[in-house]
């Protein structure tokens, strides 16, 4: 059985190009990892998501504990299985989406008791029940369960929540145990805005038997200025030979930026939700195919796009789509914007693999300024 493993093939600056090997098959980094919230990548089947270049999806234990359960997930045999999706998988732990979702929370040092978002019922987790069910779900990446506080906070409840995901990481680690060989478990770097506190996080952290590394606690409503300033203050205390996974982020060019700065792992409901609100993301920038502009323009998206969502439709027919509040308008600009946050990470592997990083991201940023031609 393939153990979990992670080597860095090339490096630009701070920037690295990589592979995740697990034994569901291999993750080429830095990667982009569509979200799969509810055991789908909305409006797509799970080849075209495979077709379109993601190596790994997200689910989430917080939405699958609630519907269908993960009992239940286990007994028809696993996530993979359930929805037919060979490849790996990441679980986020629940504590985030708690936190954004649900009702009536009662935080406290063992962990959170909250009400369904679905039906007010109330359900409890700790450290060790996000390990179990993120286990039944069968993930092959698993995420430590954290508190994570948006922004702006108080200090003292930045401190506070970032040393209780501390303890709540060694009890999600000794919880891991006995779980099958190739399986991963990645700790969660808190700290808020505050670099001393985001430093004695990741140094804590680093010190764990940890397989990879995630950045939390951003892209929760600070200015993109911060999370870049949170990147490079812990980028130097976590370990080069772990993947690090910037949890939520994000747009096109937050990715460009925190690769630029050694993240390893993105994802963000970004691509997806634009998708369903008829926005495409292209090398142009982002384009609102609600705009009457496209009524009668019969260019596709890109005709150079190496991606067919984005060379096979006219921008008249998506508007019409659009416009005629049919499904098919989701499902082809959900594929458009996958596909296109995938040419993007295989550019930006590509550009650390010939150390012109740097270059890459001004022509890419040049090609969003100039806008839609
Ligand atoms: C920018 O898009 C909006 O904002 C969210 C993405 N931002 C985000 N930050 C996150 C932080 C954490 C964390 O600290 N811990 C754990 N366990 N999971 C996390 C998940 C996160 N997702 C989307 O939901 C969307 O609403």
């Amino acid at each position: 059985m393939t153990a979990f493993s992670f080597r860095v093939r090339a490096t630009d600056g701070t920037a690295r190009l990589g592979e995740i090997s697990t034994p569901r098959g291999h993750i080429r980094t830095p990667a982009f990892m569509p979200v799969g919230t509810q055991a789908t990548v909305k409006a797509m089947y799970p080849e075209q998501v495979r077709a379109l270049g993601a190596d790994i999806i997200l689910g989430n234990t917080y939405h699958l504990m609630l519907r269908p359960g993960a009992e239940r997930v286990a007994r028809l045999g696993g996530l993979h299985a359930f929805m037919d999706w060979p490849h790996p998988i990441l679980t986020d732990s629940g504590g985030f989406q708690v936190m954004s979702l649900a009702s009536l929370r009662k935080l406290d040092e063992d962990g959170v008791t909250f009400r369904s978002h679905l039906d007010g019922s109330e359900h409890r987790l700790t450290p060790e029940r996000s390990i179990e069910i993120q286990g039944l779900l069968g993930a092959d990446i698993q995420m430590q369960l954290d508190e994570c506080l948006k922004l702006p906070a108080a200090r003292e409840d930045i401190a506070r929540a970032m040393e209780l995901s501390l303890r709540w990481a060694e009890r999600s680690r000794r919880a891991f145990e006995g779980q099958p060989e190739g399986r991963a478990i990645f700790g969660i770097v808190q700290g808020g805005d505050q670099p001393d506190l985001r430093i004695d996080s990741a140094k804590a952290l680093a010190g764990m038997d940890f397989h990879g590394l995630a950045v939390g606690g951003l892209a929760v409503g600070e200015p993109q200025e911060v999370m870049l300033a949170m990147i490079e203050t812990v980028e130097p205390h976590l370990p080069a030979t772990k993947p690090r996974y910037l949890m939520g982020v994000g747009t096109p060019d937050d990715i460009l930026e925190a690769a630029s700065r050694g993240i390893d792992m993105f994802d963000c409901v970004m691509p997806t939700r634009a998708g369903r609100h008829a926005t495409a993301f292209t090398r142009f920038g982002k384009i609102n195919l609600r705009n009457a502009r496209h009524a009668e323009d019969t260019r596709p998206l890109d005709p150079d796009s190496p991606s067919e969502p984005l060379r096979r439709w006219s921008r008249a027919y998506l508007h019409h789509l659009v416009r005629a509040e049919e499904m098919l308008a989701g499902m082809i600009l959900t594929a458009v914007n996958i596909a296109y946050y995938q040419e993007l990470m295989a550019g930006i592997r590509a550009a650390i693999a010939e150390g012109r990083l740097a270059a890459f991201r001004d022509e890419v940023k040049a090609g969003w300024a100039a806008g839609d031609l």
